[in-house]
């Protein structure tokens, strides 16, 4: 197996047609041995990201670099990496071992050493069983297996995943999710997924990298993408619902601040300072709806502590999702989605108040998108 290498993209911008960039000023430092995975609305650039790694597109600026070496005009079998496409196809007319072997076979791998490391990704990939069957003969979860030991068996420092699980069922999904971080921990390569999957991106990333419109707008480790978003786009396209975002203001009053969702009453004062909060001014409250309380029927609820944000409102929809009712809640014009337990849920048009702390909200400059508080502060 080749040492893991880093990935180093400076200031990489990428383009299919003139006057507008796939991929626009991508900086980022993929470590040795890491496993990042680019997560993106359809059309983000996710594709056109790795494309540019592998050096299968040019950059129109910017510097990739693997390792210590600038990969401008070097091709991509020089480039010590592997590549698995969505739904790759497997050579139809080849057995299992001849898939195995084909691109060791085309860079000239002494016969002994191909059958050598043939046999050893069968074996990480459980195919030992496999080897002389033909791919019409395979299930969909085993062909993307060998799509995998293809790229596996060219012992590559570097894995570039594209949607490598696409089309198969969830329950192979989440089998194959669990082989891949088995064969990660023994191969070692960096490896770069691109999936639609979230569960997938939570489960496999080490760190995750949120593309929109070819723009980066966050790389971190999922819980914090996650729980602390760092531009509205982040937000609302990570989790099931996206977080809920409430237009807003934050207005003075006297010595404290109150917090007003538009169409609501304000909530309870709250002294300053309070990092949790930011300057008085409009903004867009961000809150996840598995941290929503609902109280019941909406009002009379003194003895609310501060920082505590109340909204009352109406319960528009109830979703049965199985191990929880998604709510939808109508505050004013504005919906918030609020996950509760089945045997705690107000029926439909039931009046509520919908609850949350402080240390929950993540808010939101309405203008530029960025996390401007809350979450745990501002951004470094
Ligand atoms: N060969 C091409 N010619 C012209 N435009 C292209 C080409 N390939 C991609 N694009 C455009 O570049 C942008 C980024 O595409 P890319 O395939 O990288 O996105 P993606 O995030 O991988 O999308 P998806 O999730 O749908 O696969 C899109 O607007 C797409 O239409």
């Amino acid at each position: 197996m080749s040492a893991p290498a880093e990935i180093a993209l400076h200031g990489v911008s990428g383009s299919h047609a003139p006057g507008r960039h796939a991929v626009d000023e991508v900086s980022i430092s993929i470590r040795a041995g890491e496993r990042l995975v680019v997560l993106g609305p359809s059309g983000s650039g996710k594709t056109t990201l790795l494309r540019l790694i592998a050096g299968l597109h040019e950059p129109q600026s910017g510097t990739v670099r693997i390792g210590a070496r600038d990969m401008a005009g070097v091709p991509p079998h020089e480039r010590d990496l592997a590549m698995v496409f969505q739904s790759q196809s497997l050579y139809p007319h080849l057995s299992v071992a001849a898939n195995l072997a084909f691109s060791l076979r085309a860079r000239r791998v002494p016969r002994a050493e191909r059958r050598d490391r043939v046999r050893e990704a069968a074996a990480l990939l459980g195919l030992e069983d496999l080897l002389e069957r033909r791919p019409s003969q395979l299930s969909g979860g085993e062909r993307q297996r060998v799509a995998l030991g293809r790229a596996v068996a060219r012992r590559p420092g570097i894995l570039l995943l594209d949607e490598p699980f696409a089309g198969l069922d969830e329950p192979l999904r989440v089998a194959l999710r669990a082989e891949l971080l088995d064969l990660h921990r023994r191969i070692g390569s960096t490896l770069v997924m691109v999936t639609h999957d979230q569960a997938e991106a939570l489960a496999i990333g080490e760190r995750l990298a949120v593309l929109d419109r070819g723009r980066l707008l966050q790389v971190g480790p999922p819980s914090e993408v996650y729980a602390r978003p760092g531009h509205r786009l982040v937000a609302s396209f990570l989790g099931r619902p996206g977080m809920n975002l409430l237009r807003c203001a934050v207005v003075q009053d006297g010595d404290s601040l109150r917090i007003v969702p538009d169409g609501t009453a304000p909530s309870c004062p709250i002294v300053p300072p309070d990092d949790r909060l930011p300057r008085p001014g409009r903004y867009e409250l961000g809150i996840r709806a598995e941290r929503v309380r609902i109280l019941g029927p909406s009002g009379g609820h003194t003895g609310i502590g501060a920082g505590l944000i109340l909204a009352p409102g109406v319960a528009r929809t109830v979703e049965y999702r199985g191990e929880s009712n998604l709510l939808a809640i109508g505050i004013g014009l504005q919906t918030l989605f609020v996950r509760v337990a089945t045997d705690a849920s107000p029926g439909e048009g039931q009046a509520v108040a919908a609850a949350f702390s402080l240390n929950d909200v993540c808010w939101f400059d309405p203008g530029s998108g960025l996390r401007v508080a809350g979450g745990g502060g501002p951004d470094a």
